[in-house]
Parts: C-alpha cells; sequence; structure tokens
C-alpha cells in the first residue's frame, strides 16, 4: 500500500492498495486510522461497489516502508471467524463492527460464541419461534450464530456434565446472556406435570438476587457485585431443579459508595414501595435521608417502586411467605437506621478516649426491628468485650472504632440476609431426586476490574478473572496441544499468552501476594503498612510487580488484561472481616426468626472453618484457630469451582463491550480492540481454525458417520480405516493444511469439518426418512 506522495496517514488521505483477489491495486480513500491499534480503513470501489476495507499496519519491509497485509471481508462479514482467511486483528475487528452495525450482535470464533452488547432490547432475537427453531437445529453451525444455540448445544451433549462459561467485562452482558439461557433451557425443557412451578422459580431467583446483590455503577447500572454459579438440573429431558452457589458479594458498597454508585437496588425498591404508613410503622424515610444511600451523589429511585412490586411478586411464586417478607424488610431497615447512627467524642478518664452515641433514635429503631436489648446494641456500638483470664471487661471504643464497629454490624446483617437468601431459594429450587439428574452449569463471574480506585475487592475480582483466563487457555491451547502431541500428530506448536506466573505471583505458597496477606492478617500486630512492605520486599524484583514511585500505599500488577494499581488501605480488615463473638452473641439473641435463623447460619460459618495452624512439622501445635480470611475462603471456593468446571464439557462465551458510554449500537474499535486483545482471541481463532479440537474414537467416529459412505468396507476393514473412507470424501474446507488427521486411537477433526459432517450425517438421514415415508406410503396405498 502507498501514500499519495509519502501524505501523513490521516482520514480523507488517498492511498493505494491492493485487496485480496483484485488484480491491481485500487485507489482508495482513508476513512479511519487507528494508529495504537494498527489498523486502517479503507474505501474503494470494487467491482462498481463502493466498499470498505479493514488494512492491518505491519511491520516493516526491507526499504523501512510499512507492510500492509490485506483483507475483504464482504458486505455482512462472516458468522465464523474461523472462516477468515487472512487473519489479523484489523480483519475480526472489522467483521465484528459489519456485523454488530446489521443487528447481528453474535459470532462464532469456532464453537466459542462472541456475543457485543447491544445496548438496546432486541426482543426480535429471542421470542419462543427462535428458541424452538435452535432447538431444533441438528448441529450448532445449521443456524446464525446465536447464544440459544450454545445453550442448545449444551444440553444436546447431555448426560455429560456441561458448563457454559460466559465472561466479560463489567457491562458487557454476561448477567443478560445467563438469564436468556436460562429463559432457553427453561422453555425448551418444561418441567414435567406435577412440577410445573419450578423453572417459573428458577426463572423468578433471577430477578431476586439482582435486587439483592446488584447495584449501579458508572459501568453498569446494574451490575452484580458477587460471583454466581447456576447449576440447571435436567431429568427425562425436562428442568427439573436448580441450584446456585455465589461468590465473594461486595461488602463495603453496604457501607461506602464512591460517587456515581449505589447501594444494592433493594434498599431503593423497599423505599419507593413502602407506602407512607408501612414506612412509619419502621421509622423510614425516603432514599436522600440515609447516609448508606446517598454517598455517591445518586439516591434517585425513579421506577424502584414498581420494581419492589415485581420483587413481592418473585417472593411469591418462590414460595417466600408473607412473614418472611416481613422479616427481610425489618433487617433492611435496621441496616439504613444503622447507617445514621453518629458519635460524639468523649475524653475519659486516665486520658482514654470514648464515644457518646448520637441519633439515639436510630438505634433504638434498629433494636427495635431487629428484636434485641436497645442498651446491648448502644453497647456493641460503643464499647468491646476484651476477655482477661476468666474475666470479661468492657473497654470504650474510640470514635474511629464505634464507626467501623457501626458499619461492621450493617455489612454483617446485610451478607448474612443475602446468605440466607441464596439458601433459601436453593431449598426451593433444588428439591430431592435430583442425584441422578444431568447438569449443565452457567458461570456468570465478576468481569475484570480496573477502577480509579482498586481496593482487595477488586484484587480477588482480577484474581477470579486471572484463573479463569487459565481455565480457557489451558482448554484452548495446552490441553489441546498436548494431546496432538501425545498422538503424534504434524503440529507446529502455537504459543499463547501464559497467565501462570501472574497466578503464581498472586497465590503461589509461601509468599504469594494473598498468601502475604493472609499471614498478615493473622498477626495482631501487622497493618496495612506492613503487609505492602512484605509485598515489596518478596516481589520487587518480579517484572509483573510494580512498586509506585512515590512512596504511595499501593502496589501494581501486570494482569493478563492490564496493569491495575492497588490501594492497600483496608485490605487487612477487609480480609479478616472479623465479627466480634459479643456482636454475633446478639444477633444470636434476636427474637425475628429470620435473625436468629441467619446469625446461627454465621455462627456455624464462623466456627466450622477455623482451622488450626500447623507446625513446621505438620504436627498441628497449641495456639489460637484461626479464623480462615476472605481471601482463603474465596480461594477454597475459586478451586473448588474449577474442580467442578474440569469434571464438565465447557462452553465459552465472551462477551464484548461496544462502547465505554453504554451507548446503544455504536461500536468504538479500539475499546473492542482492548478486549479482543487480552482475552487473546486472535491466538484463540487461529488454534481453532488451523487445530483439531473435536476428537473421536474411531469405532464411535464410523458408528456415527458411516451413512456417508459411498461404498460397503469389506468386513475386517479395521477401523481407522474406515474413518479415512468416510473422511477423504469430504470437501475440503479451504483453510491451510489437513482438515483431520488420524491418531493412535482417535480421529482429530477441525471445527469446520465436523460442522460439515454433521449436517452431512443429518441430510442422509432426512433423506432415508423420507424415503421411508414414501415407501410405507406407497405399500398402504397399494
Ligand atoms: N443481549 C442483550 N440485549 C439487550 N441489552 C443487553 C444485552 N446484554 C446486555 N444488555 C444491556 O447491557 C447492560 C449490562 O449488561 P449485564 O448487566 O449483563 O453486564 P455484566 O457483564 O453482567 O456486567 P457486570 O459484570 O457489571 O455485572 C444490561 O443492563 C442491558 O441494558
Amino acid at each position: 500500500m502507498a501514500g499519495s506522495g509519502g501524505a501523513e496517514w490521516l482520514p480523507g488521505a488517498a492511498v493505494w492498495f491492493q485487496p485480496a483477489g483484485a488484480a491491481a491495486a485500487l485507489p482508495g480513500e482513508l476513512v479511519e486510522v487507528h494508529r495504537a491499534a494498527r489498523v486502517l480503513l479503507v474505501s474503494a470501489v470494487l467491482n462498481d461497489k463502493p466498499q470498505t476495507f479493514a488494512l492491518q499496519m505491519g511491520g516493516n519491509d526491507e526499504e523501512g516502508d510499512p507492510v500492509w497485509p490485506r483483507e475483504e471481508l464482504g458486505p455482512a462479514g462472516v458468522d465464523d471467524m474461523t472462516r477468515l482467511h487472512d487473519l489479523h486483528e484489523a480483519a475480526l475487528l472489522w467483521n465484528l463492527k459489519l456485523r454488530y452495525e446489521q443487528g447481528l450482535i453474535y459470532t462464532y470464533a469456532g464453537s466459542i460464541l462472541v456475543a457485543v452488547n447491544p445496548y438496546r432490547p432486541v426482543d426480535s432475537l429471542y421470542g419462543l419461534q427462535t428458541a424452538r427453531r435452535y432447538h431444533a437445529a441438528e448441529a450448532l453451525g445449521d443456524l446464525p450464530p446465536h447464544l440459544f444455540a450454545i445453550a442448545a448445544a449444551a444440553r444436546a451433549s447431555l448426560p455429560h456434565p456441561q458448563a457454559i462459561l460466559i465472561s466479560g467485562e463489567s457491562g458487557a452482558g454476561k448477567t443478560e446472556s445467563t438469564k436468556l439461557a436460562v429463559q432457553f433451557l427453561a422453555a425448551v425443557a418444561p418441567a414435567p406435570p406435577g412440577r410445573a412451578p419450578v423453572s417459573e422459580q428458577i426463572l423468578e431467583a433471577a430477578p431476586l438476587l439482582e435486587a439483592f446483590g446488584n447495584a449501579r455503577t458508572p459501568k453498569n447500572h446494574n451490575s452484580s457485585r458477587f460471583g454466581k454459579l447456576l447449576e440447571l438440573y435436567f431429568k427425562d429431558g425436562s428442568l427439573a431443579g436448580a441450584r446456585v452457589a455465589h461468590y465473594l458479594l461486595e461488602k463495603s458498597r453496604i457501607v461506602t459508595q464512591s460517587p456515581g454508585e449505589r447501594n444494592y437496588h433493594v434498599f431503593y425498591e423497599l423505599l419507593a414501595g413502602l407506602d407512607e404508613e408501612q414506612r412509619r410503622a419502621r421509622g423510614l424515610l425516603t432514599a436522600e435521608h440515609y447516609f448508606y444511600l446517598n454517598q455517591g451523589g445518586d439516591s434517585g429511585g425513579a421506577g424502584a417502586g414498581a420494581d419492589w412490586a415485581a420483587l413481592c411478586g418473585a417472593m411469591q411464586v418462590l414460595g417466600i411467605g408473607d412473614s418472611e417478607r416481613e422479616d427481610i424488610i425489618r433487617v433492611l431497615a435496621a441496616v439504613l437506621h444503622l447507617g445514621n447512627v453518629y458519635f460524639h467524642r468523649r475524653q475519659l478518664r486516665h486520658g482514654q478516649e470514648g464515644v457518646q452515641l448520637g441519633g439515639g433514635a436510630e438505634v433504638r429503631w434498629a433494636a427495635h426491628l431487629l428484636k434485641v436489648p436497645a442498651e446491648d446494641l448502644a453497647k456493641a456500638l460503643t464499647t468491646r468485650v476484651t476477655a482477661a483470664r476468666a474475666e470479661r471487661m468492657r473497654s470504650p471504643l474510640p470514635i474511629d472504632q464505634a464507626l467501623d464497629a457501626r458499619d461492621a454490624f450493617a455489612k454483617a446483617l446485610y451478607s448474612s440476609l443475602f446468605n440466607w437468601l441464596v439458601l433459601r431459594i436453593n431449598s426451593i429450587v433444588h428439591r430431592g431426586g435430583l442425584h441422578d439428574a444431568h447438569r449443565i452449569s452457567l458461570l456468570d463471574i465478576f468481569g475484570f476490574e480496573d477502577l480509579e480506585e482498586n481496593s482487595f475487592e477488586q484484587l480477588c475480582i482480577n484474581y477470579a478473572n486471572e484463573t479463569l483466563q487459565h481455565y480457557f487457555n489451558k482448554h484452548i491451547f495446552k490441553l489441546e496441544q498436548q494431546e496432538y502431541q501425545k498422538e503424534r500428530l504434524e503440529w507446529t506448536h502455537l504459543a499463547w499468552n501464559d497467565n501462570s506466573p501472574v497466578i503464581q505471583l498472586l497465590s503461589k505458597k509461601p509468599v504469594g501476594i494473598l498468601h502475604l496477606l493472609d499471614d498478615e492478617s493473622n498477626f495482631p500486630r501487622a497493618s496495612d503498612a506492613s503487609f505492602l512492605e512484605k509485598c515489596h520486599y518478596n516481589h520487587a524484583l518480579n517484572e509483573l510487580y510494580s512498586r509506585p514511585r512515590l512512596g504511595a500505599n499501593e502496589f501494581g500488577i501486570k494482569h493478563y488484561a492490564g496493569q491495575v494499581w492497588y490501594n492497600v488501605e483496608g485490605f487487612l480488615d477487609k480480609n479478616r472481616d472479623a465479627l466480634r463473638a459479643d456482636v454475633l452473641e446478639l444477633l444470636c439473641s434476636s427474637e425475628v426468626p429470620l435473625v436468629a435463623e441467619m446469625s446461627t447460619q454465621l455462627r456455624v460459618q464462623h466456627d466450622a472453618n477455623k482451622t488450626l495452624p500447623r507446625g513446621a512439622n505438620g504436627r498441628f501445635v497449641t495456639m489460637k484457630p484461626r479464623t480462615p480470611t476472605v481471601a482463603a475462603r474465596f480461594s477454597d471456593s475459586l478451586y473448588q469451582l474449577l474442580e467442578s468446571m474440569s469434571r464438565c464439557n465447557p462452553w465459552f462465551v465472551r462477551c464484548i463491550k461496544p462502547n465505554t458510554e453504554k451507548s446503544p449500537m455504536k461500536f468504538d474499535l479500539p475499546c473492542v480492540l482492548s478486549q479482543l486483545r487480552y482475552t487473546g482471541m486472535l491466538d484463540t481463532i487461529k488454534i481453532r481454525q488451523t487445530g483439531y479440537p473435536i476428537r473421536i474414537p474411531f469405532q464411535a467416529f464410523v458408528e456415527r458417520y458411516r451413512y456417508l459412505l459411498t461404498s460397503t468396507p469389506a468386513r475386517a476393514t479395521p477401523y481407522r480405516e474406515v474413518c479415512n473412507s468416510i473422511l477423504a470424501e469430504m470437501p475440503a474446507t479451504g483453510a491451510a493444511g489437513a482438515d483431520y488427521q488420524l491418531g493412535a486411537a482417535r480421529v482429530f477433526i477441525r471445527e469446520a469439518l465436523h460442522f460439515a459432517l454433521e449436517r452431512a450425517r443429518a441430510d442422509k438421514l432426512r433423506a432415508a426418512a423420507t424415503k421411508l415415508q414414501a415407501h410405507v406410503r406407497g405399500h398402504l396405498t397399494r
């Protein structure tokens, strides 16, 4: 490609270039230039048609001039990106853009689904008719790419357990995709008679969990602030039950919100939904009066009243009765009252500092709603119990600790309410008799986060994303290529961006950052600063780790999705998440059945998880038992999640955010490009295009595709040879290299050829069925 007279590469500049298939170079005009993305868009007329071409800036040729590989995509792009001939970032980007602008938000990369958020309702995409069509399709590529196709393929692959992993940044569309997949599976596998409400209950659990676990953030007005694994159980072809597991509800949001952020939806919905009389009975006012609701500068609740009515409807469908709902309201209202409790500093004897309670009415309301003695609650907020020998003494709390005690109380109340709710939902949708049911798991876990201020929560979220990216890489690249090697296929090794070193930096024993944090959290005199010192000391030489230049309380990690700086302030407290024993006792003494129940659950969790520290020789030593920290529990649950996933056949859905303004149908190239880059989409497509992800044992292959044989093989022909005969007759898919290879015991097939095989088989079977019907009709007529 050449510019006119060495002119600047600017939009509007005249250029010459040669598109694929054109006999000679064409004159064109630069439409857009993305230097960072090394992408040029050029408009030109080819075959009398104005078209736009995406060109990738390559390296330099021998004379130092830029090299411009080329790609022409046609007006509608391709629906499976493994069919692109010239694979480069510009081609992927332009292909997604072309499709997106025509309302085609789904595109395949082999069997991986790329879903670009439309940011507007696209009802025509998701009707019952569409669901039925996808349900009836025989193979993944038979119909245009769709989320329903992935859900249908997962369902068709039962009884082996299946997992659909839905990933993407905050706001990319994971939660919507999860809901749509569940709706599809519920629609095509209706519950058996007698159990009819179960699928309705499963569907109604989603808005309930969203009300309590989602909140408005600048990135997403309905951002899930917890990770979710939803297991759907199928029996005799019907959706027979479900189970939800949740990960790491963001607790800090209950008591603080940054500008533009809000607390969990349910608070605003409650206040807008109760009438004046109902509010008065609980001492409640409107949302702007509550400290826990107005710190982000937005306590408006437009439409929240209707949401409260919908929420009550969902509770009814789930069988959460009036008295339970009343108790839920008590807890929510108590949290709001607690947030408005304030303190005055008080100088005590011997130079000790203490506090005097302000907002006494708020304490009385909270105690009244929780049915605990008001004086005990006041004591819990202003003093702490210290145990010296056999004596329990109360010592006053200074003002900062009193505020912390208030917030810790509110966080414990709300998070145990959330835990209780999940358990309650499970008790409804996961009834007995499912031990032999078949399972599809849907994972919707918080996306990678890099905020203005990143704290402990972001470290955990990004750690989870690293492990899931690793799981993806392991499936797509590592295990795949290991298999080729084992079965001695001809294969040039394909490198990929391995993120194991970051995972080790975070979690390897004994000095991974999360282990250092745990050790410090169990050491009473440690502080955030001493934790940071230890991180610097142990990892300063690691190239994935950065120290701040100006001595700030931060450390930086180079994640697979980019560098993130974490401010360590509050890390230790958040990780300890200690609930004082006297506070737990107070909660357990509540006469509200729900509060007593959730406090018991809290106590069980608190006690059951206590582990004794091990001595150097591996034997238990006599020390205080360690209460597991948040990071330790989270790592454990991630480990269990991956364990469970490793037993499933995975399906990947990559959600993409088209712009950062949440604008409908606006495709911002650099924004999409960065997501394609850090998820390794180009390499993924390369390995899907040239690799052999489908592997079938010879005998199973022959049994499935024997209808495609044009001649019957001799009786004792080995399966391997029959496989070869079937495959040799299939037309080539057009990608470079062989479309299949025969390994030691299995045949290895490219996805494109697998689609073609499935389609050919379905055609043969259909033709045979038609012939048989005609034969039977003829026979009957005769
Ligand atoms: N398929 C879709 N059709 C229409 N709108 C969509 C679709 N997917 C997402 N959206 C829009 O994008 C918004 C954000 O999507 P969603 O909440 O699913 O993101 P997320 O990836 O789960 O984000 P987070 O990680 O913050 O929870 C939705 O509220 C909705 O407005």
